[in-house]
C-alpha cells in the first residue's frame, strides 16, 4: 500500500483530485491524519467584520481542517429556525473551502414549540445547542434545565445531539473575594469572576435530564454533549457518574484549555479571555489527563473571534472584552505540539479530532479514512516546527487576536485534501472554493 506521500506526489498538479476509495491508515507514514472539527463560530451573515465563511474555512484548509459544523450564535440572524438555516446556506454559497455543516439554537422562543424544532431539524442542521448563562449574544439567549428537557424529546426522535454551554450563574453566588476594588487588567480578577461553581451548577441543574436521556427516560436516545469543559474537578467527576449510570453524555475540551494556564496569562492581555476561563496548571494536567483516559471525549476548536476593537486589547479590560479564542488555523499544532509532553499519539490526535467529532455530528462518510468515506486528508511533518511569528501567513480575519501568535510549534500542515479536492498546499489556496454545506437528511 502505498504512503500518503506517494500518493500526494503522483497526484497532477493539472488534476489536484485524489479518488474516495484509497484506504489509508495514519500508519502509513508520518503524514496522515484526517480531520472533521465540529465547533466554530464562522458569524456569516451579519457578522463578517469578526470572520466569515470564506476566512474562516481558508483558515481551517491551512491549519488541516476538513469539516467545520458552525455554531448558530454570533451571525446575525442566530440560527434558530428553518428560515435562518436558509440564510445561513445562502451566505455560504461559492465561499467554502472546507465542509461545513449548521449546529442550530435552543433558545426559549422556539424550546417549547417541537413542530419549530422539528422544521429546523428536518431543514438540516446537524443538532442544537444551548447556553445556560448569557451567550454574549442578545439574539441568543439563555435556556434553563427545563427549556434543555423539552428539547431533548425533540432531539431523540431525530437522534441528533444537543451541546450545552455548561456554566450557569449559581443561585447562591459566592463573594469570595470579589468584593472590593479588583482590577479588571488582572486575569485573577476574571478567573474569580467565573469560578468552576459555575461549571458545576449547570451540570447539577443538568442531572435530570441526563437521566432522561437512559433507557426508559423521557427523552431516553437523546445525546447530550458538553462543550468545552474546563472545570477538571467536580463538574468532570458529575459528568463521569453520569455516564458511569448509563446517561447518553460526551464531553469536549478544547486546545486553549490544554495548552495554556492561568498563572502564565499574562495581565491586560484579552487575547486569552474565554468562557469557561483557563484555570490553573493542576487544572490544565488534570484535563489531559481525563482525555487520555477517555474520560473526555474529543476536543474542539471553539473558534470564537470578535472584531478587534472588541477584544479591548489597549484597555485590557478581563471584564468587559469579547471572551473567545481565535484558533482555527493552529489547532491542529497546538493539540500535537503541548502534547507531547503528556505522551499522546498520532491515532489519539485522529480520535479527538475526526474520529469521536464525525459520529457526533451523525456524519457517517467522514472521520476517518477508510474505503466509501470522503478523502478529506490532510498531510502533514509533525516534527517539523515553526514559529508563529510575523511572516506566518494567517487566515483568520483578523491574525492579532489570536493567543497563539508568537508561539514555537511543531507540525507543519503540507496539503489539505476535502472529499478528494485540493484545497490547500504549497501556502496556497486552491482557485475555486469548492468545499461543500453538510446538511443532515
Ligand atoms: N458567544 C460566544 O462565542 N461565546 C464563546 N466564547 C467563549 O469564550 N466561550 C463561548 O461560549
Ligand atoms: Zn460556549
Ligand atoms: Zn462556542
Amino acid at each position: 500500500m502505498p504512503g500518503l506521500i506517494d500518493v500526494y506526489a503522483s497526484i497532477s498538479r493539472d488534476q489536484p483530485r485524489i479518488t474516495d476509495t484509497i484506504a489509508l491508515t495514519s500508519e502509513t507514514s508520518d503524514v496522515t491524519a484526517c480531520s472533521a472539527f465540529r465547533h466554530a463560530h464562522l458569524d456569516e451573515p451579519g457578522r463578517v467584520e469578526w470572520e466569515g465563511f470564506s476566512t474562516g474555512t481558508k483558515a481551517a484548509a491551512a491549519g488541516g481542517i476538513t469539516t467545520l459544523v458552525d455554531m448558530p450564535l454570533n451571525s446575525y440572524p442566530s440560527t434558530v429556525s428553518e428560515e435562518t438555516l436558509k440564510l445561513k446556506v445562502d451566505a455560504a454559497r461559492d465561499k467554502l473551502y472546507v465542509d461545513v455543516g449548521f449546529w442550530g439554537g435552543l433558545v426559549p422562543e422556539n424550546a417549547f414549540n417541537p413542530s419549530a424544532l422539528e422544521s429546523l431539524l428536518k431543514a438540516g442542521v446537524l443538532g442544537l445547542k444551548s447556553f445556560m448563562c448569557p451567550s454574549g449574544i442578545n439574539d441568543f439567549p439563555m435556556t434553563n434545565s427545563t427549556h434543555i428537557e423539552e428539547g431533548l424529546v425533540t432531539l431523540a426522535k431525530y437522534k441528533r445531539p444537543l451541546l450545552i454551554h455548561a456554566e450557569r450563574i449559581p443561585d447562591i453566588e459566592s463573594d469570595d473575594g470579589l468584593n472590593g476594588d479588583l482590577d479588571p487588567r488582572s486575569y485573577a480578577t476574571y478567573l474569580k469572576s467565573r469560578p468552576p461553581a459555575w461549571e458545576e451548577a449547570a451540570i447539577r441543574d443538568l442531572q435530570r435530564a441526563m437521566k432522561d436521556t437512559k433507557i426508559g427516560g423521557r427523552s431516553e436516545g437523546a445525546h447530550i454533549h458538553i462543550v468545552h469543559l474546563s472545570d477538571s474537578k467536580t463538574s468532570l467527576d458529575l459528568l463521569k457518574d453520569a455516564k458511569h449510570n448509563g446517561a447518553k453524555v460526551s464531553i469536549e475540551t478544547c486546545p486553549h484549555y490544554l495548552a495554556f494556564s492561568a498563572e502564565e496569562v499574562p495581565d491586560g492581555d484579552t487575547r486569552f479571555k474565554c468562557a469557561p476561563p483557563i484555570r490553573d496548571a493542576t487544572n490544565r494536567d488534570s484535563l489531559w489527563e481525563a482525555l487520555l483516559d477517555g474520560h473526555i471525549d474529543m476536543l474542539s476548536s471553539d473558534h470564537s473571534p470578535s472584531a478587534p476593537e472588541l477584544k479591548l486589547m489597549e484597555e485590557g479590560n478581563f471584564l468587559r472584552a469579547w471572551g473567545g479564542i481565535s484558533s482555527l488555523q493552529f489547532v491542529l499544532p497546538v493539540t500535537w505540539s503541548y502534547g507531547k509532553k503528556y505522551g499522546i499519539s498520532l491515532n489519539q490526535l485522529a480520535s479527538w479530532w475526526s474520529e469521536r467529532p464525525a459520529m457526533l455530528a451523525g456524519l457517517k462518510n467522514k472521520g476517518a479514512i477508510l474505503p466509501g468515506y470522503h478523502a478529506d486528508i490532510v498531510v502533514w511533518k509533525p516534527e517539523e516546527q515553526f514559529q508563529l511569528d510575523d511572516g506566518h501567513a494567517v487566515y483568520h480575519k483578523h491574525r492579532n487576536i489570536s493567543a497563539y501568535l508568537g508561539k514555537e510549534l511543531s507540525g507543519k500542515v503540507l496539503s489539505t485534501f476535502v472529499s478528494g479536492n485540493l484545497v490547500f498546499a504549497e501556502d496556497q489556496h486552491a482557485k475555486a472554493a469548492c468545499g461543500a454545506p453538510i446538511l443532515a437528511e
